[in-house]
C-alpha cells in the first residue's frame, strides 16, 4: 500500500491552501500521490466523471458551490471515494456536520504542514481500507451463511441469540429481528423442550458438542422435525457464546415413519399371509427360479412329509415327488413349467404324490409363477389338495348313478350308454344286437305277502342267476321292480337270442333259497333285434317290452321274439282302455251270476257276481280281457263301484220280488280295496241300494290282504264291523302268512282252479287241496271249491269234506234274469256225489 500511488483531487478556489496541500503531498516521504487541482465544483465532478479517485479533498466553499450541498453532490459523484473536508478556521462545524453525512474526516486548512498531512492522510486511507475489509467480510459470511440449508443461531455468553440465518428463519418462522435476543429454546415445540433442555444442560456439563432431533414449531403451528447441533465458541477457558445449526429433517422424519409404517404393514402382511397359508386346506408349496423350494405351509408339511425347515433350499422334485398314476411314471414337474411357460399350469389329472414315507396320495391342483418387482419371474407356488377321498366318492357316486343299488346290476342308464355303444360296434362290425326285456312272473305275489326283505333278497338272488348266463360283454341290467333287461352286444343270428332266453329260463327252474322259503319263480322274456326290429335303442327297447308281454300272455316262464303285429295289438290295448271308458258311461256292463253249491246238500249257498262287456261291435267281452288293463289305468276303482252297486241293487231286487235270495260275491282289486273311500263306498252303496249287509261277501286275493297285512286286517275289520262276509279268492297261489291268515276274519277260502282241475289225476294238487280244506275246517272257516267241471272232482272234494263247489259242473256264470230262475229252484245237485 505504502509504495501505491493514491489519486487525490484537490478542489479549492484559494492557490495557496490549494499550493501548501500539494506541496506537502508532493514531498511525503514514502508515499505517493498524485494530486490534481480544480478550482471549481464543476470542474471536480466533470474530472470525477471521467475516471476514478481515491481521495477527494474538498473546499465547501467553492465559487460555483457553498456547503454541505457541495459535499453531497461530490460524494454522489464518488460513492467510494474517501473524502476529506477542507474546513478554515470559521467553518468548523460545516465540516463536522459532513462528516456526520459520510465524510471520512475534515482538515483545518490552518494546520496542514508536509509532515502531517500525508501521515494523516494515510491514516484515514489505512482505517477505511479495514472497514471495508471487515464490510465484506460480513458481507460473504452473511452471503454464504444464508445460502447454507443449514439454520445458524448465533447467541452470546448469555444465551441471547444475536444471529440467525435465512435457513434458520425458514426452520422458526420468525424473522431475523424477532430471532435477535430470544433464548434458543424459543421455536422448541413446547412437549419437546423440558427433554431439550435437560439434555443441553448435561452437554454443557460435560463441554461437549450437543446434538439432537427436536421438533420445532412455528407460530402457525406447522411442525418441523429438526438435527440440531450446538457447539460453544470457547473464549479462552470460558465461552464467548455458542453456535447452533439446525437441520429440516421433516421430510427424513416422514419418510422414516413411512418405512416404519410400511414395515409394519409388511409384518402384518407377512403375518396374515401366513396364518392364512396355514389355516387354509390347500397345501402351498413355494420355490425359487432355480427350483429350490422356499415356502411350505402346514398342509404341505404334512402332506410331503417334510418340515419347512428341511425342505428350505432342497430341491423340488425331492420334497414334492409326483408320479403319474396311472404309468406310475415320475409326473412333469409343474412349477418348473409355470416358470418356463411364465403361466399358471394345472397338473395332470391323476397326479399322485408320494410322501417322504412313501405314503402315496392323490392330488389335484395347479401352479403359478411367482414375480418380482421388475415382473420376471423369480420362481413358483404350487397349490395342491389330497383328492383321494373325494376320487374314490366321485367314482363311487358315478358307479352309484349307474347301478342299481339292490342288485349292483347296471342301472337302464348304464344301458342305455351301453347299448347305444353297442348299436355303433354292430353296425362296424354288421353284427346283431339283442335285448332281453325280462319281467319275473308273480313277483308281486312273493312281495305283498312274504315283504319286500324277502322279495330284495329274491330279486339279488335272481340278479345273481341272471349274470352267470350271459358273457362278460353282455350287461345285464335291473329296469326297476322285477323288471331286468340284458343287452347280447354282436350276435351272429337270432338263434343266439333264443339260447340265452332258454339258458335264462332253465337256470330260474331251480327253486331260491331265502329265509327259510324255498321261492320259485319264473321269467316272461321279451326279445327284440337291433337293427331289424328297430334302429334306435329305445325303438328296441319298447319292442322287446311289447314281446315280453306277449310271453306273459303266453302263459309266462317263457320268451317271444318281437314280431311287427305285436305293435298293432299294443295300439289295440290301448283302444280297449278308451273303449273301457266309454262303456262305464254308456252302461256297456253286466253282471254275470255263477251259483255256489253246499257240497252235502246239492242246495245253493251264495253266487259270484262276474263281469261282462257288451261291446256294441265286438258283442261279449269276457273279464280276462279287460280287467287287467282297467287295474293298470286305475279304471278299475268306478267299473269295481258299478259292480257293487249293481250287485247289491240285483240281489235287493229279487228279495224284493220275493225271491229267496243268496248271499252275491263280488270281486275286490286291489287298486280298490286300498283306495281311501273304500270303506265309505261299501257302506253308502248298501245304504243306497238298502240290502242288508249279510247278503254281500267280498272276495280277496292273497297278495292282496298280505300286502300292508296290518292295514288289510284294520279294513277287514271294520268290513266285518258292517257285517259284511269275507273271502279269500284264488287260495293256494300266493304265499300267506299263516299267522295273519288265523288273525284275519275271512270266512271262507276259494281254491283256486288251477289245484282242482287235477285232483283225479294228480296226487299233489290233491294233497294241497285236501290240505287247503283242513286249514279252512281248523280256522273254522268255509272252504269252496272253483272250477269244479266233473264229477270226479266233486266225489273228490266231497271225500275230502269240502264244504261248497263253483264251477261249470252246476252251472255256467248266468245272466241276471237267467239267474233268478235259478233263485226259484236253490237245489242244483239233483244226485248228491257218492
Ligand atoms: N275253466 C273254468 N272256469 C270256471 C269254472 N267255473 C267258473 N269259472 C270261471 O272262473 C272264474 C272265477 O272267477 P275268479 O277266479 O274270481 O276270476 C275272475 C276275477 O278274478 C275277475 N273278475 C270277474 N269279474 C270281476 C269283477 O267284477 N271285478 C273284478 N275286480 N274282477 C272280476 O276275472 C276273473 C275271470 O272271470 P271269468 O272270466 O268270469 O271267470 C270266472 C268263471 O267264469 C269252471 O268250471 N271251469
Amino acid at each position: 500500500m505504502n509504495n501505491a500511488l493514491t489519486r487525490v483531487l484537490l478542489v479549492e478556489d484559494d492557490p495557496t491552501d490549494a499550493g501548501l496541500i500539494r506541496d506537502a503531498l508532493a514531498n511525503a516521504a514514502g508515499w505517493a500521490f498524485h494530486v490534481e487541482w480544480v478550482r471549481k465544483q464543476a470542474t471536480a465532478l466533470e474530472r470525477l466523471g471521467k475516471a476514478a479517485v481515491d481521495v477527494i479533498l474538498l473546499d465547501l466553499s467553492l465559487p460555483d458551490g457553498q456547503g454541505l450541498a457541495v459535499f453531497d453532490k461530490i460524494s454522489r459523484a464518488a460513492p467510494r471515494a474517501l473524502i476529506l473536508v477542507l474546513s478554515g478556521a470559521n467553518d468548523e462545524a460545516l465540516a463536522r456536520a459532513a462528516v456526520e453525512r459520510g465524510a471520512s474526516d475534515y482538515l483545518a486548512k490552518g494546520a496542514v504542514d508536509a509532515h502531517w498531512l500525508p501521515h494523516a492522510l494515510r491514516y484515514i486511507l489505512d482505517r477505511k481500507a479495514s472497514q471495508d475489509a471487515q464490510r465484506d467480510s460480513e458481507e460473504y459470511f452473511r452471503a454464504m451463511s444464508d445460502a447454507s440449508p443449514l439454520g445458524i443461531f448465533v447467541s452470546d455468553a448469555q444465551g441471547n441469540c444475536v444471529y440467525t440465518n435465512a435457513a434458520y428463519q425458514k426452520i422458526s418462522g420468525l424473522d431475523f429481528e424477532q430471532t435477535l435476543g430470544t433464548n434458543w429454546s424459543m421455536a422448541i415445540h413446547p412437549d419437546d423442550r423440558l427433554r431439550i433442555v435437560a439434555e443441553w444442560r448435561d452437554a454443557v456439563r460435560g463441554q461437549e458438542a450437543f446434538q439432537t432431533e427436536v421438533r420445532f414449531m412455528r407460530k402457525d403451528g406447522t411442525i418441523v422435525w429438526t438435527r440440531l447441533n450446538a457447539a460453544a465458541m470457547p473464549d479462552g477457558p470460558s465461552s464467548r457464546g455458542r453456535v447452533q445449526t439446525v437441520e429440516d429433517i421433516t421430510e427424513r422424519k416422514a419418510a422414516d415413519l413411512e418405512l416404519q409404517l410400511t414395515r409394519e404393514e409388511l409384518f402384518q402382511e407377512k403375518e396374515r399371509a401366513q396364518v392364512t397359508l396355514n389355516s387354509i386346506g390347500d397345501a402351498v408349496l413355494c420355490t425359487d427360479i432355480a427350483g429350490k423350494v422356499t415356502y411350505l405351509n402346514l398342509v404341505a408339511e404334512t402332506m410331503t412329509g417334510w418340515s419347512l425347515a428341511e425342505a428350505l433350499g432342497q430341491p423340488l422334485s425331492d420334497v414334492f415327488r409326483i408320479i403319474d398314476g396311472a404309468t406310475r411314471q415320475p409326473a412333469d414337474n409343474p412349477a418348473q413349467r409355470a416358470i418356463a411357460e411364465n403361466r399358471v399350469v394345472g397338473l395332470a389329472t391323476d397326479s399322485v404324490l408320494i410322501r417322504r414315507d412313501g405314503i402315496e396320495s392323490e392330488i389335484e391342483d395347479s401352479s403359478a409363477p411367482i414375480h418380482n418387482r421388475d415382473g420376471r419371474v423369480a420362481g413358483a407356488v404350487i397349490v395342491f389338495h389330497d383328492v383321494s377321498e373325494s376320487r374314490a366318492m366321485a367314482q363311487k357316486m358315478a358307479h352309484l348313478a349307474q347301478h342299481d343299488f339292490l342288485t349292483g346290476l347296471p342301472n337302464r342308464l348304464l344301458l342305455t350308454e351301453r347299448f347305444s355303444r353297442a348299436i355303433g360296434q354292430a353296425q362296424r362290425h354288421h353284427k346283431q344286437v339283442a335285448l332281453l326285456f325280462l319281467d319275473m312272473d308273480y313277483f308281486k305275489n312273493i312281495n305283498d305277502s312274504l315283504g319286500h326283505v324277502i322279495g330284495d333278497q329274491l330279486l339279488q338272488s335272481v340278479a345273481k342267476r341272471l349274470g352267470e348266463c350271459i358273457r362278460t360283454t353282455d350287461t345285464v341290467c335291473r329296469q326297476g321292480g322285477d323288471e331286468f333287461v340284458i343287452l347280447l352286444a354282436e350276435i351272429e343270428r337270432q338263434q343266439d337270442a333264443a339260447q340265452v332266453a332258454e339258458k335264462l329260463l332253465a337256470a330260474l327252474l331251480v327253486p331260491h333259497r331265502i329265509a327259510g322259503n324255498e321261492l320259485h319263480i319264473t321269467l316272461s322274456i321279451g326279445i327284440s333285434i337291433y337293427p331289424d326290429d328297430g334302429s334306435t335303442a329305445d325303438a328296441v327297447m319298447q319292442n322287446a317290452d311289447t314281446a315280453m308281454y306277449y310271453a306273459k300272455a303266453k302263459g309266462r316262464n317263457n320268451y317271444q321274439f318281437f314280431t311287427p303285429e305285436m305293435n298293432t295289438r299294443a295300439i289295440q290295448r290301448l283302444s280297449v282302455e278308451n273303449n273301457l271308458r266309454r262303456a262305464l258311461k254308456h252302461g256297456e256292463f253286466e253282471l254275470y251270476y255263477q251259483p255256489k253249491i253246499d257240497i252235502a246238500s246239492g242246495i245253493m249257498t251264495g253266487a259270484e257276481a262276474l263281469i261282462r262287456w257288451q261291446d256294441p261291435t265286438l258283442g261279449l267281452i269276457h273279464p280276462g280281457q279287460f280287467v287287467a288293463i282297467a287295474e293298470e289305468c286305475g279304471l278299475i276303482v268306478p267299473i269295481g263301484r258299478w259292480v257293487l252297486h249293481e250287485a247289491c241293487r240285483q240281489v235287493q231286487a229279487w228279495l224284493d220280488f220275493g225271491l229267496q235270495a243268496v248271499p252275491v260275491s263280488v270281486n275286490i282289486s286291489a287298486l280298490e280295496f286300498r283306495h281311501l273311500k273304500f270303506l265309505e263306498g261299501v257302506a253308502s252303496i248298501l245304504q243306497e241300494t238298502g240290502l242288508a249287509p249279510r247278503y254281500l261277501e267280498l272276495e280277496l286275493t292273497e297278495s292282496i290282504l298280505m300286502h300292508e297285512a296290518e292295514a288289510s286286517a284294520q279294513v277287514l275289520e271294520k268290513l266285518k264291523a258292517m257285517g259284511l262276509q269275507l273271502a279269500i279268492d284264488d287260495f293256494g297261489t300266493g304265499y300267506s302268512s299263516l299267522s295273519y291268515l288265523s288273525r284275519f276274519p275271512i270266512d271262507t277260502l276259494k281254491i283256486d282252479q288251477s289245484f282242482v282241475r287235477d285232483i283225479a289225476r294228480n296226487a299233489d294238487d290233491a294233497a294241497i287241496v285236501s290240505a287247503i280244506i283242513g286249514m279252512g275246517k281248523n280256522l273254522q272257516q268255509r272252504v269252496v271249491a272253483e272250477g269244479v267241471e266233473s264229477s270226479e272232482q266233486l266225489a273228490f272234494l266231497k271225500t275230502q269234506r269240502c264244504d261248497e263247489a263253483q264251477g261249470f259242473l252246476f252251472n255256467h256264470p248266468l245272466p241276471a234274469g237267467d239267474f233268478s230262475r235259478l233263485l226259484g229252484t236253490r237245489t242244483l245237485l239233483s244226485t248228491p256225489p257218492a
